[in-house]
């Protein structure tokens, strides 16, 4: 590898001067990013674009090039071309950023010392991490921000390398890299000075100009500029220094392959003219959030901290910004709702991009190391790309309203956003997240309260997506109006009960005391679960707390599991309540229409409001007062809907997937979030590198749907970690269906929200989808003889049906779409057809309410008896009959209607 030396570099491709009377002037950034000529290296057919060399070895001795490691034509075009946009004297180009950083670090021996800022991208911060444990060097980490931080620890003949980056990523703090150079050069001549410069590129900054001895970039940021590639590019005047890279290149053997090289040099023609409008979009997402009330981070502020040292070292701002919302879940939900904003770690491309740094490119720095650093949980990164800055503000401002972070001013004249009122911004989430839970009284606890909180969540039926959706396919799904109950009845004698009427009638009490607290990690209020479950009280659970009598009763034991496991790590400051906790379902039990989302919500619910980690709005205050038949105040109360808020409904479908994980072992999710939302889905879980998060599908509640219960038991959570033992096995074939089964879900979602498809277009495309998607399930190997026997008769020439199966298969249920037309007494030859063949056909409605708690407001007596007695002897106590003993009395016919006359219900 030859050390790409550009001799005269700074002035190339200017040409001599025509005439002394008409002197050129040097061309200007732009004209050198476009112009990738190399007047060393003139192409054999003078081709206008570099060609690529995709070869390894170079046939002959004598020649430049022996070996592509070592050497390769389309590099040294693309290094000559990197050398002179940045005004340097040597370039190389590596595999990528790290690739580069990696390199540099190679320079160093053990027992140097290396000053670094403490604002790192997560990823040099790893590197330096391992160089410290296994390469004997230390690492200063300080606050670069403050030039005067680094003096101290320079130490001549010691300190071998300072390592700085401006504005830091991504908080955007300026470092003066011309005053920090020059400080260390005074004492410590021989220390190396690098700067990473991806946040800028050499079109913003030229730290080579400013006393730095190395500048790298990230190539695969702005300078590609398509997250088509990665690379990285190191550029440096010093000659002992490039010939020492050039070595270390070569003997690792890190350097750009040829494709990557011309890619890298086609995207860095455009640098300029991206920036330019990056940059100039940057500036107004900027000014419009700061103008709503967030707290932003962009040099180009005007107040921000760095701008005059930022203007005097570089000549623009860069593209990417961040700010704070003061809630971190406030701040999951911004990213999630945004359209054209796609989530991804990066920066740099023509797209842009949205990130929350703490989940994503910071994740690999610990928590308390963030925290300690100030980067702030709740922080989003936006990385600004080339799109039309209408639409990108549109989409921010949309996404900012839909998310709750903003809304609109009442006082306006005309339409005018405004931030919603938020706790401080600088108030800590748990903080934050503490006063919602306590309706906002503070950090005060209620005093107990002994009421009966009933609580009720649909099932679903799955129509598209089912399995598919653990692997990050797109699910279509629905609530049905089957529900699960749930009622927590309290207890005045130290122990706590469950009763699972369904399982039959399993009951079981517990001394809380004496349960297993040694081994629970409590989640403090604010706090979420971790992504895997505490095998811990897992085991101590499974081990010390359940009767050996459970082992008979297998769907008892995943259920008391599940409560107990929530009640343990949700119990915090010391309270540990009494009560007992019976569920009773409308539903079929582990038949595929989702009975254990609907009890983990029914639970969760139940525990959150008991460990009073959520509470329910109060009643609204009257505003004025009401005179005659004037009320005074006017209380819309839309059937209870929405009287759940948002932020409520997402901590209890937290938690209900927690449940969900003990009882499903691998769940995506979408059988909870239905749950808790009800209505119609598409539901995409995250990790899969696309967009996550749910999406309300309409169009769905006037369909019919035949629910068929085959009565064949099976276990989702074996037939889930089936798919994924075939998706290890066969990865091609399981990765075809599972894009078969996300181009179902799509065109199922057009085919709904198209309001000019007819209505008999429509239903016959699903139709057409549901065997689709059935036959894919067939491959997966989910399917059942049950389930293909009720798709054969729902598929008779009389009926001409078609049917799926819904949820894990196996047996289970089966789901057949009902065209309008459908006679009803065909319909009902059908059902009694079905009921002869000894199936358990359901015709059921879709897309009803979600999650619904009984206000305990109107509760006329709030005390209910308990099981055991209770010293307060008191009237109201005496003479309620509690809600528990007709629970269980009702029949499953009775049940909803009951439930619903018991009052006021409130749902999400
Ligand atoms: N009403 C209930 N009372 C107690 N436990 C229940 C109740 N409903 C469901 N469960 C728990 O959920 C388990 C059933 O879960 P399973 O996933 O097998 O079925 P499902 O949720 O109906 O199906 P799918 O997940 O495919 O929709 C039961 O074994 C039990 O542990
Ligand atoms: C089989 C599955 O896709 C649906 C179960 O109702 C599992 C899940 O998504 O959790």
């Amino acid at each position: 590898m030859a050390a790409q030396k550009a001799s005269g570099a700074h002035d190339l491709p200017t040409p001599d001067p025509e005439s002394p009377y008409r002197s050129r002037k040097p061309y200007r950034f732009s004209t050198l990013c476009a112009t990738v000529d190399n007047p060393f290296a003139k192409d054999q057919y003078g081709s206008s674009s570099v060609p690529i060399y995709q070869t390894a070895t170079f046939k002959g001795v004598a020649g430049e090039y022996d070996y592509t490691r070592s050497g390769n034509p389309t590099r040294t075009h693309l290094e000559h071309h990197i050398a002179k946009i940045s005004s340097a004297g040597h370039a190389f180009a590596v595999s990528s950023g790290m690739a580069a950083l990696d390199v540099i670090t190679r320079l160093l021996k053990p027992g140097d010392e290396v000053i670094a800022g403490d604002d790192l991208y997560g990823g040099t911060n790893r590197l330096l991490t391992y160089l410290k444990t296994n390469g004997g060097v230390t690492v200063h980490h300080v606050d670069t921000t403050v030039a005067e931080n680094v003096l101290p620890h320079v130490k001549a003949g010691k300190t071998a390398m300072v390592l700085l980056e401006s504005p830091t990523n991504p908080l955007l703090k300026i470092v003066d890299l011309q005053k920090i150079a020059a400080d260390v050069k005074e004492r410590a001549p021989d220390a190396i000075i690098v700067v990473d410069n991806t946040m800028m590129s050499p079109y913003c900054q030229r730290p080579l100009d400013y006393g730095a001895d190395i500048v790298y970039d990230s190539a695969t940021k702005y300078l590609s500029g398509h997250h088509d590639l990665m690379a990285g590019v190191i550029v440096c005047n010093r000659d002992d220094l490039a010939k020492h890279m050039a070595f270390i290149i070569n003997s690792v053997g890190n350097a750009l392959t040829p494709f990557d090289c011309f890619l890298l040099l086609r995207g860095s023609k455009t640098l300029a003219i991206r920036m330019d409008r990056q940059q100039s979009t940057a500036m107004r997402v900027a000014t419009m959030l700061e103008r709503l009330g967030f707290k932003v981070n962009y040099p180009g502020l005007p107040n921000h901290p760095g701008r005059e040292v930022h203007e005097r070292i570089a000549s623009g701002y860069g593209a990417v910004l961040s700010f704070t919302t003061g809630d971190k879940a406030l701040s999951e939900r911004i990213v999630g709702a945004t359209r054209l904003w796609g989530i991804s770690v990066s920066f740099g491309a023509v797209n842009s991009l949205i990130s929350m740094p703490c989940v994503m490119s910071h994740a690999s720095i610990d928590a308390a190391t963030r925290a300690a650093r100030g980067l702030p949980e709740d922080l989003i990164r936006l990385c600004v790309g080339i799109e039309d800055p209408e639409d990108l503000l549109d989409d921010l401002e949309r996404a900012l309203l839909e998310a709750g972070a903003i809304t609109v001013s009442a006082n306006a004249d005309e339409h005018q956003y405004v931030r919603t009122t938020l706790p401080k911004t600088e108030v800590s989430i748990s903080r934050a997240v503490e006063k919602l839970a306590f309706n906002d009284s503070g950090l005060t606890r209620r005093p107990r309260e002994y009421r009966e909180w009933m609580v009720s969540a649909p099932g679903k039926v799955i129509l598209f997506g089912e399995h598919a959706v653990v692997h990050g396919v797109t699910a279509v799904a629905a609530s049905v109006d089957l529900r699960c109950y749930g009622l927590t009845t309290p207890r005045h004698d130290g122990k706590l009960s469950v009763q699972f009427c369904d399982i039959e009638n399993f009951y079981h009490e517990w001394d809380i005391n004496n349960l297993p607290w040694d081994a629970v990690t409590t989640i403090q209020v604010g706090q979420e679960h971790p992504e895997q479950l505490d095998q811990t009280l897992m085991e101590a659970i499974s081990t010390r707390a359940l009767p050996a009598s459970i082992d008979a009763a297998p769907k008892a034991r995943g259920a008391a599991t599940a409560f107990l496991y929530l009640y343990m790590i949700l119990a915090h400051g010391g309270e540990r309540p009494s009560f007992n906790f019976s569920a009773r379902s409308t539903l079929p039990i582990g038949a595929g229409l989702g009975s254990s989302a609907s009890f983990s919500v029914c639970a969760a619910t139940t525990l959150l409001l008991l460990h009073q980690r959520i509470s329910i709005p109060a009643l609204p205050a009257p505003t004025r007062e009401g005179h005659g038949s004037d009320p005074g105040h006017i209380h819309v109360s839309h059937q209870g809907r929405r009287a759940i808020p948002p932020p409520v409904a997402e901590e209890v479908n937290r938690w209900a997937f927690v449940a969900e994980k003990i009882l499903h072992g691998n769940p995506s999710g979408v059988d909870n979030s239905v749950s808790v939302y009800g209505g119609a889905l598409a539901y995409t879980r995250a990790g899969f590198g696309k967009k996550s998060g749910m999406e309300p599908i309409h169009g769905f509640k006037s369909l019919r749907f035949l629910l068929t219960d085959s009565k064949v038991p099976r276990d989702t959570k074996k037939l889930v970690a089936g798919v994924s033992e075939k998706k290890a096995r066969e990865p091609e074939v399981v990765n075809a269906i599972l894009d078969g089964i996300q181009s179902i879900s799509d065109e199922a979602r057009r085919a709904l929200a198209d309001p000019e498809l007819s209505r008999e277009a429509l239903l016959s495309a699903l139709s057409a989808l549901i065997d689709e998607n059935h036959a894919h399930l067939v491959s997966l190997g989910v399917s059942h003889a049950s389930l293909e026997a009720i798709r054969a008769k729902t598929a008779q020439s009389i009926y001409k049906l078609s049917t799926k199966l819904t949820g894990a298969g196996g047996g289970g249920c089966a789901v057949t779409l009902v065209p309008d037309d459908m006679r009803e007494e065909l319909l009902q030859q059908l059902i009694s057809d079905l009921l002869s063949d000894n199936f358990q056909p359901y015709l059921t409605s879709v897309g009803g309410s979600g999650l619904g708690i009984l206000s305990p407001y109107g509760q006329d007596a709030p005390f209910t008896p308990p099981e055991t007695p209770n010293d307060a002897n008191d009237e109201a106590y005496l003479s309620r009959e509690p809600l528990r003993a007709t629970f269980q009395e009702k029949s499953v016919l009775e049940l909803p209607e009951w439930a619903e006359s018991r009052g006021r219900w409130l749902y999400v």
